[in-house]
């Protein structure tokens, strides 16, 4: 895989993180585990690709962080047998960083452009005309001595991946001849993911453990794969070494993941929705600024679990705790705010 991101410095920590997430990544459709029918969909149309002797049409997959679209993208350039090439929307801040990108490009390369949503106007227009036609017009010289000069590209595969597929404008998601939206995994699905990571990691486990774990995970892989390995260092440095569900359970406490999967952001988020804005409705943005987050990650990460999980709605007028999220916090709703008895426990 070549990265044309190298301006882009990762701290330590996000390096440890991806090379981590690398050694867990499924590499073939068949070792992916769960979304069953964009598996089934994908697998026809590489396959078909593949028969035809062609590049594959373009993919878009949308869905929240972690679910595994750029284990996809992966897993498309892999099964095409060709070479893939990672870039990102936010990377892209001028067309002719697109340009430079797209004519080094080689038949039959499959480019994988993460967050595409958040590529700059002229670098998206471009990008229209490549995907359907193999062409980028790149213009030369300034103003009115400006010539546009026509350059053809050899047969590619755009791989697009956005967690706000809502945010796309239509010609571009239009141009995209597979789009697939990845769901959330069921506790099941994640049980497995744990349990085939633990192989590979080389690390014994336990049913229970693997299902604690799984249950915990937001229906989240990267999630499952981070606490798995949290509990492999709990049990390494307090227990036996093998993962049981004690050391599952223990762990789980110490990373201060509840019983129902919500981090440490997930109660901050709920938890100032109640006490500061008396259960809502408030706006998002006003949300992320109370608990000192950017109002994306709010959105993407917290708020589709808490939403999901029943413990937020969302309304015209924003957002607004339900008497299960008032009740998960052990808190009592405003009288009358509210119907449904509050209880429930408490982790922080
Ligand atoms: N279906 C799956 N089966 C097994 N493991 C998976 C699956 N989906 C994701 N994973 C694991 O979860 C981790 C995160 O996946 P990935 O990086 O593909 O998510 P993503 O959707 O691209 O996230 P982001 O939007 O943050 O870039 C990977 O290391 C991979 O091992």
């Amino acid at each position: 895989m070549e990265s044309f991101e190298a301006s882009v410095v990762d701290s330590d920590a996000d390096a440890i993180e991806r090379s981590n997430e690398a050694a867990l990544r499924p590499t073939s459709l068949d070792e992916f585990v769960g979304q069953r029918t964009v598996r089934d969909q994908l697998s026809l149309v590489l396959r078909a690709a593949v028969s035809r002797g062609a590049t594959a049409d373009h993919v878009l997959l949308s869905g929240p962080p972690g679910l595994g679209k750029t284990t996809l993208a992966m897993i498309v350039a892999g099964e095409m047998g060709a070479t893939l090439r990672v870039s990102s929307g936010p990377a892209i801040q001028h067309a002719g960083d697109l340009a430079a990108i797209l004519s080094s490009l080689d038949e039959g390369d499959v480019l994988f452009l993460d967050e595409i949503h958040r590529l700059a106007r002229p670098a998206e227009e471009m990008l229209y005309l490549a995907m359907e036609d193999f062409r980028v017009d790149v213009v030369v010289g300034k103003g009115a001595g400006a010539t546009s000069i026509p350059l053809s590209l050899p047969p590619f595969t755009i791989v697009g991946a956005t967690t706000r597929a809502g945010l796309l404008p239509a010609p571009l998601r239009d141009r995209f001849g597979f789009t697939a939206h990845l769901d959330f995994y069921s506790d099941d699905e994640l049980h497995s993911i744990v349990g085939r990571s633990a192989g590979k990691l080389g690390f014994e486990i336990s049913g229970d453990a693997a299902a604690e774990i799984a249950s915990r995970s937001r229906g989240t892989p990267r999630i499952a794969n981070r606490l798995l390995r949290r509990v492999r260092d709990w049990a390494q440095v307090h227990g036996s070494g093998t993962g049981d569900l004690a050391a599952a359970q223990q762990a789980l406490i110490v990373y201060e993941v509840d019983e129902r999967g919500l981090d440490r952001l997930d109660r901050a988020v709920l938890r100032a929705l109640c006490t500061r804005f008396g259960g809502g409705p408030v706006g998002l943005s006003t949300l992320a600024v109370s608990v000192g987050e950017e109002s994306e990650t709010v959105e993407t990460v917290a708020e589709p679990f808490l939403v999901r999980e029943g413990l937020m709605s969302r309304s015209p007028r924003g957002r607004i705790a339900t008497a299960d999220g008032w009740a998960h916090l052990g808190l009592e709703p405003p009288a009358g705010a509210l119907p449904g008895a509050p209880g429930g426990r408490l982790f922080d």
